[in-house]
């Protein structure tokens, strides 16, 4: 398994830096693990990078500590190529020029939309000396950016959490930060708003040319719309990089579990191919190894189901869901437990299949034992 330190980051070195962290630790006083343990990153400029990990696994610390927040034991982290903790840097968060969205959007009550996004570019006036006219300017154009044009006056209990969490953007990207930091952001919102909200979100981002970290649990989310992922596991990354590189060539055992819910299934290399339970592999169907035994992941995707009668059939269809464009399928094979697939074909509950496996590609990985 790799540590935080190898893990690699050559892929945002062509992009100019627009944050980096060197070997990152925050440990919380009466825990025995740090929350986060020698992390290292490199974002790009424009990039958009998801923290994805288990509960617990450090994501929100990285966050608070990157937006200056929670300080670091030890490490350093620089923005825009100045360091902002460590090495005798200590730049507290609202001289850090980034902007943050929480998961519950953390608007004011009292104050309207216009108001609400304003009020971090009066806290930022100080510094950058700006006009009431002039801050009035740069709350309304962040409005538009985020699609509320005639919003202006509403009050935050007279908008939908879809509404709200625009606000929240809006109000992060007014001062036209180099970085938003995303706290769990869709998290609150129900699945229809939540679908076509990170879409958005994205996008907007990228029209403003702002790099983006956000931090979320679900694995869809991640991949669906960050350049690269950062897959946690006890505070330290276990692996980054793009999303199809994630999803075609998980790093280890865990990452292939957490991201793409695959099967798992025990093989021994033999002269033939890899006996399984499922019966034999072609090796030519399996990325290359030097392994001679380990544990064959087979994405849902990759079981192809074909009907055969009862009695020759190792496997029963014992629960369906319908997901739109295709059924997701639960088989129960006597041995090897439940299976999933995911096929367009169409299968009722206890029909008996047979399973072929074709695999994308790259072929299958296998996880040495
Ligand atoms: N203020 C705190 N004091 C002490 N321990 C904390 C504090 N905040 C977080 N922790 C601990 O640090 C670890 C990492 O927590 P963190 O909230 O960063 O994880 P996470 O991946 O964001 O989890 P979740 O997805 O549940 O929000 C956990 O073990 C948590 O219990």
């Amino acid at each position: 398994m790799p540590t935080a330190s190898q893990v690699s980051d050559s892929k945002s070195t062509s992009l100019s830096t627009v944050l980096e962290l060197h070997q990152v630790t925050k440990q919380y006083p009466q825990q025995k693990v740090p929350a986060i343990d020698r992390v290292s990153l490199r974002l790009g400029e424009g990039e958009l990078l998801a923290l994805l990990g288990p509960s617990g696994c450090g994501k929100t610390t990285l966050l608070r500590t990157i937006a200056g927040f929670e300080t670091p034991e030890s490490g350093w982290i620089a923005l825009a190529q100045q360091p902002v903790c460590g090495q005798g840097a200590a730049i507290p968060p609202e001289r850090r020029d980034v902007g943050i969205v929480f998961q519950d959007y953390a608007l004011f009550p009292h104050l309207s939309v216009i108001d609400n996004v304003g009020f971090g570019l009066k806290h930022l006036s100080r510094h950058r000396r700006l006009s009431p006219k002039q801050i009035r300017t740069l709350a309304q154009e962040a409005i538009c950016l985020v699609g509320l044009e005639g919003f202006e006056q509403r009050y935050p209990h007279a908008l939908s959490g879809g509404q709200q969490q625009r606000v929240a953007l809006a109000r992060a990207l007014a001062p036209r930060p180099s970085l938003v930091l995303l706290d769990e952001p869709f998290s609150n919102l129900d699945v229809q708003v939540r679908l076509y909200l990170r879409q958005e979100v994205r996008s907007i981002l990228k029209g403003v040319g702002a790099s983006g970290i956000f931090v979320t649990h679900d694995q869809q989310e991640a991949l669906a719309i960050a350049d690269r992922v950062a897959v946690m596991r006890a505070g330290q990354i276990e692996q980054l990089a793009s999303p199809e590189e994630i999803y075609e060539q998980p790093a280890s055992r865990f990452i292939a579990d957490f991201v793409t819910q695959a099967n798992f299934i025990e093989a021994h290399r033999s002269e033939q191919g890899w006996q399984t339970e499922l019966g034999l592999v072609d090796g030519a169907l399996v990325q290359p190894t030097t392994a001679s035994a380990g544990t064959l992941m087979l994405r849902q995707e990759e079981l192809h189901l074909k009907p055969v009668a009862s009695d020759d059939a190792a496997l029963v269809i014992c629960d369906r869901e319908f997901l739109g464009r295709e059924y997701k399928y639960t088989l129960t094979h006597p041995t090897q437990g439940n299976l999933q697939a995911r096929t367009r074909a169409r299968f009722a509950i206890g029909d008996t299949v047979q399973i072929s496996i074709q695999p994308n590609p790259i072929g299958l990985p296998l996880f040495a034992q």
